[in-house]
């Protein structure tokens, strides 16, 4: 039987009563596995099919249209080339194997161009993102995704402040110049043999808040380490979301909640093997602080980590997963 439950969100649309009891099942799931599959999100279907089908379309194209827009470091918004940054390397592991994967990667539209943008700590979350000539839709389908994710992401949260007994928009001043990601994940098939330690995605836990990812069936998928210490695949449902929680979350809730680890396993050698994923990566404005939630710390459980600022902690971890492609390649 698998930990990774599934929970309709819609009741968080709903009447008070309705939110705390979706808030409750989100609570549990998070105490348990970090992990949790969402239905009745409200995302249209047909914006889904939109920015799936611009991603492959772009992952399509040839290698050297997709570098005319690589990412720029300190920048990491553009075009994320195959083998070029180990998930597990973010965790300190310098030697892991690079992923098996390519990545294109974008984030927050539209922000306005003043001090609190411009600033030295703000300025790699608000980098310009780097969009493809083509395919046409490629842009408007992504802009539009990250907005609409972010409202999600925002609704989400209410359920966590709720399952956390706070006020249900205790986060919502720490959120509201977010600097969050969509990236979308290509995992080429692997017709060949491959180096040993490589796979498509190494182990980690993820930097922010929460991520909201949509994954697909195909073989070599992501696989999610549960309380007994087995890697455990994640289901895939029809027209849901995969959520689990980050870094920031567990920091904030003193571990309450965890940051679970995983990573995304290889597929057999033979057969249409690849995978598109799209990660929403729910990021916290740059310089929220990130420290005990009142109420997760108290007698015999002292708060657990050092205050950290959101855009602190990513841009280590983003340094820390392509720092050894670099010195290794
Ligand atoms: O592609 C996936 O299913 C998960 C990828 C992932 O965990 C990540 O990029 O952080
Ligand atoms: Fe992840």
């Amino acid at each position: 039987m698998t930990s990774v439950p599934i929970i309709d969100v819609s009741g968080l649309r709903g009447d008070r009563a309705a939110r705390q009891a979706v808030a409750d099942q989100i609570g549990r799931a998070c105490e348990e596995i970090g992990f949790f599959c969402i239905t009745g999100h409200g995302i249209p279907q047909e914006l889904i099919r939109r920015v799936r089908e611009a991603s492959l379309a772009f992952f399509d194209r040839d290698e050297e249209e997709k570098r005319a827009i690589e990412r720029q470091p300190p920048s990491y918004r553009g075009y994320i080339p195959l083998a070029s940054e180990g998930l597990a390397r973010s965790l300190g592991r310098a030697g892991a194997a690079a992923d098996l994967k390519e990545a294109f990667s974008m984030g927050p539209v539209g922000a306005p161009d003043d001090a609190y943008h411009r600033s030295a700590e703000a300025a790699p979350h608000f980098a310009p993102n780097r969009w493809p000539a083509s395919p046409a839709d490629f842009q408007p389908a992504f802009e539009a995704y990250y907005e609409q994710l972010a409202a999600l992401a925002g609704t989400l949260l209410g359920g966590f402040a709720l399952a956390l007994g706070l006020p249900e928009d205790w986060f919502a001043d720490k959120v509201d110049r977010h600097i969050s990601n969509v990236r979308a994940l290509h995992y080429p098939a692997q017709p060949e043999e491959i180096e040993p330690g490589q796979i498509r995605a190494g182990e980690h836990t993820d930097y922010g808040c929460l991520t909201i990812l949509l994954t697909e069936a195909n073989k070599g998928g992501l696989e999610v380490l549960n309380r007994r210490g087995e890697w455990e695949a994640v289901p895939h449902l029809p027209d849901s979301f995969v959520v689990n929680i980050g870094d920031l979350m567990a920091q904030w809730s003193n571990d309450r909640y965890v940051s679970t680890m995983h990573r995304v396993a290889n597929p057999p050698r033979s057969g249409n093997t690849r995978r598109l994923s799209i990660a929403f990566f729910h990021q916290p404005n740059h310089d929220a602080l990130i420290e005990c939630i009142p109420g997760c710390a108290g007698p015999g459980n002292p708060a657990r980590y050092e205050p950290i600022t959101s855009g602190g902690h990513r841009l280590m971890k983003v340094s820390r997963a392509n720092q050894a492609a670099t010195t290794m390649a």
